[in-house]
Order: C-alpha cells, then sequence, then structure tokens
C-alpha cells in the first residue's frame, strides 16, 4: 500500500510539528487516503484494519478545520463509549498541541455535569462525547451547534448496536446541514449504510481493509476446553507466553468478576473493566492498565472498540465473542500500529463452528494449538527460575551463603546438587498430575456440518463431531449456501423460527434446507442453498414479517 510522509499532505505547519512529536514518521494508508479527501471537504466513510491511526485519520482534518480565534464549538466527535472518549480526546490534544487557543474536551455519562458545563463554556471548540452526554447537554442546551462544520462517527457500527440510533439521529438533524460528516471503523456491516445514506452527502468510500479483516501480525490461536479448565488454561497460557501486558475479554460483568477474583487468587495482578463500575472506578482501572501496573485487564465489550495501549502483547476470548464484528475488534487491542500480538480464543464443544464461521468472516488462520501441559509450563518456569539463579550469580556477592551451604553439607550426608535439587524443587511449587486434556484439537479447515453437535467429537476419522441428530443443519456443506441479507433483527422482537417460517411458506423451500440464521440487533443473516437463493429474494419481495415490511438481499460477502 502505498503511503506519504505527512509533509506531503497540505498541512498545517503546527499540526506537523505535533505529528513529528508523537512520533510518527509516515502517513498510515488510511492516513494517506482519508485526510486529502477530507480536506477537501468531503463526507467520507472510512474502514481499515483495527490500531491503523484511523483516529489521527479524522484527526488531523478535523483539526486543520478549526479557528483557534473562534471561541464556539466548531466540532463534535461522538464514541461508543467514555474510555475511548478520553483517549480520543487524549490523541486530538497531542495532534493540537501547537494550536494554542485550541480546547478539546472528552464528555461522558458519569462525570460531573456542572464541571462539564463550565468547561463548554470556556471556549471549548472541540468536544468528544458519548451520544447520551452529547444528547444530555443539547438538551439543556449547554453545548450550541449552530458554528458546527465536522461530526464524526467513530466507530459507527458499534453506536448502532448499543442501540444509540435514536441519540445519533436526534443529534445530526439538530446540526448545521452545511457540514462534513465522517465515518470510522475497522468493520462496516450493511446497517451502517442506512445512517450513511440518511447523514451524509456523496460520502466518499474508503477502504483500506486488505484480503483479512484482522492485522496479519497479530497470530491466532484456539484451545478447545472444558468449562472448568478455563482458568487454568489461562495461567498456563500466561505463564507459557509471559505477555507484558493482556486484555482478557469476557461475555458478561459476572465472569469478569468471578475471572478477576481466581487470578487475583493466583497472584496474577488483574483488574476489571465493565460498565457496573463507577466511573471513578473505571477510570482508575483503566490507568493502571496503561502505567502497568495492572497487567492483565479482563473486560466486557466495553474494552473491545478502539482502546489503544502499547503494549498489549495477548488478548484473549476467554469466551466467545456473540458476533463476528467483535472478534476483529478484541483481538485488535494487540498488534497496534505495525507490532506483533497474539490472540487466544477458548472454545467449549461446539462453539468451535461458532470459531469457524468467525475465521470466514474475518478471511484468516485461526490456528488451533494443544493447551500447554503441566510438564511444558514447568518446564518454563524452570528456566525462569535458573535463568534468575544465573542472574544472581553473576551479580551478587553470594560468599557469606557459600559459608552457610559449606557448613550444612559438612553437618549432613547429602551433596550440593541435592541441595541445589531440592531448592529447585520448592521453588517450582506443587507437582500436580495434569488432568487437562492436551492434545492439540482439530482444524477449523477440517470440521465438517455445521455444529449443534455434542461436544468436542475428537475423533479426525469417524464423523468428525457432527451434529448427527438429522436435524437441518447437516442437509450440506457451506460453500453451496448462499447468505442472505434481512433488515430485520432482535430489536424487532423477531425470532429465528420466524424468518423460517416466512421463507418456508413464501418460497415454499422446506424449512430444513434452510441453513444457519445468525441474528444481531437491527439484521439478520439466514443461508439457503445457493442455488434457490434468486427464487428465495423473488418470493420475499413484499413480504411482512411480524407486520414489517421487509428488505431482503444477497449479502455479497458482507457480515461473513
Ligand atoms: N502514522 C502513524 N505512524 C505511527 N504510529 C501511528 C500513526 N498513526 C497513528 N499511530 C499510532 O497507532 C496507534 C493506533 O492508532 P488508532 O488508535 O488511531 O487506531 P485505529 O485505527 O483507530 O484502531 P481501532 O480500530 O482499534 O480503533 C496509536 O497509538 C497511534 O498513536
Ligand atoms: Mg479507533
Amino acid at each position: 500500500m502505498e503511503t506519504v510522509r505527512f509533509d506531503e499532505l497540505q498541512l498545517d505547519e503546527r499540526i506537523l510539528r505535533a505529528v513529528a512529536d508523537m512520533g510518527f514518521e509516515e502517513a498510515s494508508p488510511i492516513q494517506t487516503q482519508a485526510i486529502p479527501v477530507q480536506l477537501e471537504g468531503r463526507d467520507i466513510i472510512g474502514q481499515a484494519q483495527t490500531g491503523t491511526g484511523k483516529t489521527a485519520a479524522f484527526g488531523i482534518p478535523l483539526l486543520q478545520k478549526i479557528d483557534p480565534k473562534v471561541k464556539k464549538l466548531q466540532a463534535v466527535a461522538l464514541c461508543p463509549t467514555r474510555e475511548l472518549a478520553i483517549q480520543v480526546a487524549d490523541e486530538i490534544r497531542r495532534l493540537a498541541k501547537y494550536m494554542h487557543g485550541v480546547k478539546v474536551l472528552p464528555i461522558y455519562g458519569g462525570q460531573d455535569i456542572v464541571k462539564q458545563i463550565r468547561s463548554l463554556k470556556d471556549g471549548t471548540q472541540i468536544i468528544i462525547g458519548t451520544p447520551g452526554r452529547v444528547m444530555d447537554h443539547m438538551r439543556r442546551k449547554t453545548v450550541k451547534f449552530d458554528f458546527v462544520h465536522t461530526v464524526v462517527m467513530d466507530e459507527a457500527d458499534e453506536m448502532l448496536n448499543m442501540g444509540f440510533l435514536e441519540d445519533m439521529e436526534t443529534i445530526l438533524s439538530q446540526l448545521p446541514e452545511e457540514r462534513q460528516t465522517v465515518m470510522f471503523s475497522a468493520t462496516m456491516p450493511p446497517a451502517i449504510l442506512d445512517i450513511a445514506r440518511k447523514f451524509q452527502q456523496e460520502p466518499v468510500n474508503v477502504k483500506v481493509v486488505k484480503k483479512e479483516l484482522t492485522v496479519p501480525k497479530v497470530t491466532q490461536y484456539y484451545y478447545e476446553v472444558k468449562p472448568k479448565s478455563k482458568v487454568e488454561v489461562m495461567c498456563r497460557l500466561l505463564d507459557m507466553y509471559a505477555p507484558k501486558l493482556s486484555v482478557v475479554f469476557c461475555n458478561t460483568k459476572k465472569q469478569v468478576d468471578e475471572l478477576v477474583q481466581a487470578l487475583q487468587g493466583r497472584g496474577y495482578f488483574a483488574e476489571g473493566l465493565h460498565g457496573d463500575l463507577k466511573q471513578i472506578q473505571r477510570d482508575r482501572v483503566m490507568n493502571s492498565f496503561r502505567n502497568g501496573k495492572t497487567e492483565i485487564l479482563v473486560a466486557t465489550d466495553v474494552a473491545a472498540r478502539g482502546i489503544d495501549v502499547d503494549d498489549v502483547e495477548a488478548v484473549f476470548n476467554y469466551d466467545l465473542p456473540q458476533d463476528d464484528e467483535y472478534y476483529v475488534h478484541r483481538i485488535g487491542r494487540t498488534g497496534r500500529a505495525g507490532r506483533e500480538g497474539i490472540a487466544f480464543s477458548f472454545v467449549v464443544g461446539k462453539e468451535v463452528y461458532k470459531l469457524r464461521d468467525i475465521q470466514r468472516y474475518c478471511k484468516t488462520k485461526i490456528v488451533p494449538q494443544a493447551i500447554p501441559s503441566l510438564n511444558d509450563v514447568t518446564a518454563i518456569k524452570v528456566d525462569k527460575i535458573l535463568e534468575g539463579v544465573a542472574a544472581t550469580i553473576g551479580d551478587t556477592d553470594l560468599s557469606k551463603t557459600v559459608n552457610i551451604i559449606e557448613k550444612k553439607l559438612l553437618e549432613e550426608d547429602y551433596t550440593s546438587l541435592d541441595l541445589a535439587a531440592a531448592l529447585l524443587r520448592m521453588m517450582m511449587g506443587e507437582e500436580n498430575e495434569d488432568i487437562i486434556d492436551t492434545r492439540e484439537p482439530r482444524s477449523l479447515d477440517e470440521l465438517e456440518g455445521f455444529g449443534g453437535g455434542n461436544g468436542r467429537g475428537r475423533g479426525r476419522s469417524n464423523n468428525g463431531g457432527r451434529g448427527g441428530n438429522g436435524g437441518r443443519y447437516d442437509s450440506s456443506s457451506r460453500d453451496d449456501m448462499a447468505r442472505l441479507f434481512i433488515n430485520i433483527g432482535k430489536n424487532q422482537n423477531v425470532k429465528p423460527g420466524d424468518i423460517l417460517g416466512a421463507i418456508a411458506g413464501e418460497s415454499g423451500m422446506p424449512g430444513k434446507m434452510v441453513g444457519s440464521i445468525d441474528m444481531y440487533d437491527k439484521y439478520t443473516f439466514v443461508e439457503v442453498p445457493r442455488e434457490s437463493a434468486d427464487a428465495v429474494l423473488t418470493a420475499m419481495k413484499d413480504v411482512k414479517i411480524k407486520g414489517k415490511n421487509i428488505h431482503m438481499e444477497k449479502a455479497n460477502g458482507k457480515g461473513k
């Protein structure tokens, strides 16, 4: 991918200086392509892989348009989470370092609103906020949009997922019509196009995602585990790979709390982050993680999007994410700005099929790994202890200790070798029997059928762990299936059965021919045999489901 130097982008000299201070040498591909488009004033939909500098890709042109002398709100950026609002505000502040008189303010719920109002009055030109809090200020008339010329939606698709659609619509409808509207994310599901159509004018699509949605420098492994052994497996991996910082994703707040307890109990520096914590606690945890005191951040998906912490070397999917997109964002917390990273996913039983779907969606390779055996972990531990021994011999005066040992050896009838071995044994901890199955799992590419099966199904030769209950998932192999998009989902109270029923009823195709039905909040993907896809689309043209007129189209790789 062709990139340019920042000084080739016709940027304000003050921004160039700030960019140099930040240590950026070249513009990243998304920056190279998206900055000129925005400088022209065009609306834009920007898609690029995680950690490739989308913040500066919108932050730089936004700043270039700010007039520091005008002490009025000029630009609004919306983000899905508080942590992200703070981070984006920090990055824009760094970029604005030499633009004296530019004030950037993050605004989010849980923060003292009176203080916020005071700061807003103080000539703030740029706010970075969560939609809810921005709405709040709008209603109180403590923000005025008359001079706003730029609005950014960072992680626009996530704001939709979180149900911010109405808030976003209200905010956007209150902004001056003459404005630039900018959207960025690493994933752009079809639903986002509705927003674009509504609020943007002839947007330019800038897409620099390559073949795969995930970053190539992130090695992706998965482990087939039993629910009971997850904690143990995680600790083994933490010990084996010793990542500087890790982010661990769980699907529920309760699981986050439980895992944090388990890890702390085993002596790891772990802290939890989720939506039930008070803002002050969330800030404390994030700060402690950013400065390395907390080595393991255990979080729900609040930390999946946008969060940028330099030394995150590993991401764990302790629970597999519900949606394919989340996998991309979660593992994107490592391998940022060209660094390397490693991602570990745990699958229990038939979740392996879900992971196969994720692999297809990301167009990447998620490689099966055997769980490290206790012997593996012990070997690593021993190596580390012995490295420590060598270091101590190298730089400590041991003469007094040697005296103690010499004396002891004269009194006892064991050798110095026995003594060293005993000390090592004591440092290694108890020797337990390894109760975890540490054989290598099957590769995702070798799986047959559609899942719904009965657990792990080890045998490679017999039946490959497939469902085997005559269910509809068994009818064909997935490559024969076409994926269709429907613009309704869980939020409309629609169940998979409603969609299945409508398709079977309208097209006359037997329900069991329908493959997987993936429901999201606002849309659904259905698989039907490829040769029947057109007939289904025609049959479903003027159909209502649950009283709603639906629209169906081929997914064309969207969403998968
Ligand atoms: N041109 C550049 N050269 C080097 N580093 C850069 C450059 N642009 C941005 N960075 C750094 O790269 C890191 C990732 O950037 P950023 O957070 O903007 O990624 P992103 O594309 O928004 O990722 P995500 O999809 O996860 O939100 C940041 O630490 C940022 O400061
Ligand atoms: Mg980002």
